[in-house]
């Protein structure tokens, strides 16, 4: 079993923060956190300062996917077993760890290029969520949500989690393909009773660090439906319709994101039963909904 209990933080650089803060707070309805970060933008789900973190920067792409150990002991276990996968973590220095609010922390660059964080002791924000149209999120032990990330190894990638840092198979999706490729699959990845936490997606072409989306779970189905509203109301590119997802059973939208990847909001995810779950490959991503636009 892993040491690592829940994806914890995503620190985001943003070319445009004025269109992060709109979608953000008056689109989506996350709570306005602060933090250290002057000119961050503080998304907050919960008693986190922020759960994402939006930085200005010169180019739209993940800075870090940040996941959660409980404590020092589980950051060291994970750090052995990184070195002992042939890559050198650096240790967070105490600016950085003080910036992200966090004891302690280790970053390095996971296979497929991802920029990772493993990071314990996060500080709490006590004051009220106060989120503009009544969202309330689902984290707690599950964690923020879940992130799918784009490998160019998928083998490589999937290894690495599942091997060295104890990511849970938690089945595949084998997309469409020329059957020359071979199976080309869609994997996802638990640590906690979360269906996923992670989804790897071959992906030859994508350029890391590069995010293809993250999940976001809200309480009720009228709160992602409200979202969705507001989602059209204001214009945004809606990468899929609503729909219920086979594996993780949630119903759920994507809408792109001034970063240019998406943001899934979803709700009624099921939870897992690790003494009775066995890794399985679904045929369909949707038992409903989930029209893909891909036109831009
Ligand atoms: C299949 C599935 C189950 C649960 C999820 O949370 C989830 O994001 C997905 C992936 C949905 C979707 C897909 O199946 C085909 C390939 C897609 C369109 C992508 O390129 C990103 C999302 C993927
Ligand atoms: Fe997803």
């Amino acid at each position: 079993m892993t040491d690592i209990s829940s994806l914890g933080y995503v620190r985001i650089r943003a070319t445009d923060m004025d269109a992060w803060r709109k979608f953000a707070f008056e689109t989506i309805g996350f709570a306005e956190g602060s933090g250290p970060e002057e000119d961050a933008l503080y998304l907050r789900v919960d008693e986190r300062i922020g759960r994402i973190v939006v930085l200005p920067g010169d180019v739209d792409r993940v800075e870090a996917v940040g996941w959660e150990v409980r404590d020092h002991l589980g950051l060291q276990r994970v750090q052995a077993a990184v070195e002992a996968a042939g890559i050198a973590p650096k240790p967070l220095t105490q600016e950085e760890a003080d910036t992200r609010r966090v004891e302690a922390g280790i970053t390095f660059e996971a296979p497929g290029g991802t920029p990772l964080e493993i990071f314990h002791g996060p500080a709490l924000d006590h004051s009220p969520v106060a989120t503009r149209f009544g969202n309330r999120f689902v984290t707690g032990a599950l964690g923020l949500g879940h992130v799918v990330v784009p490998v160019s190894d998928l083998d490589e990638a999937y290894r690495f989690y599942a091997e060295t840092l104890g990511f849970l198979p938690r089945g595949a999706f084998r997309l469409p393909a020329p059957p020359e490729h071979g199976p080309v699959r869609l994997r996802f990845m638990g640590v906690n009773a979360r269906h996923h936490s992670l989804a790897l997606l071959p992906s030859p072409d994508l350029k890391s660090p590069a995010l293809v989306h993250i999940m976001v779970e809200c309480e009720t189905l009228d709160e992602v439906g409200r979202a969705l509203d507001r989602v059209m109301e204001g214009g945004y590119h809606l990468s899929s319709t609503l729909g219920r997802h086979t594996n993780d059973k949630m119903v759920s939208f994507y809408v792109r994101t001034p970063g240019g990847w998406d943001l899934e909001v979803g709700c009624a995810g099921m939870l897992v039963d690790e003494k009775a779950y066995s890794a399985e490959e679904i045929t369909a991503d949707s038992y409903w909904g989930h029209k893909w636009d891909f036109s831009s």
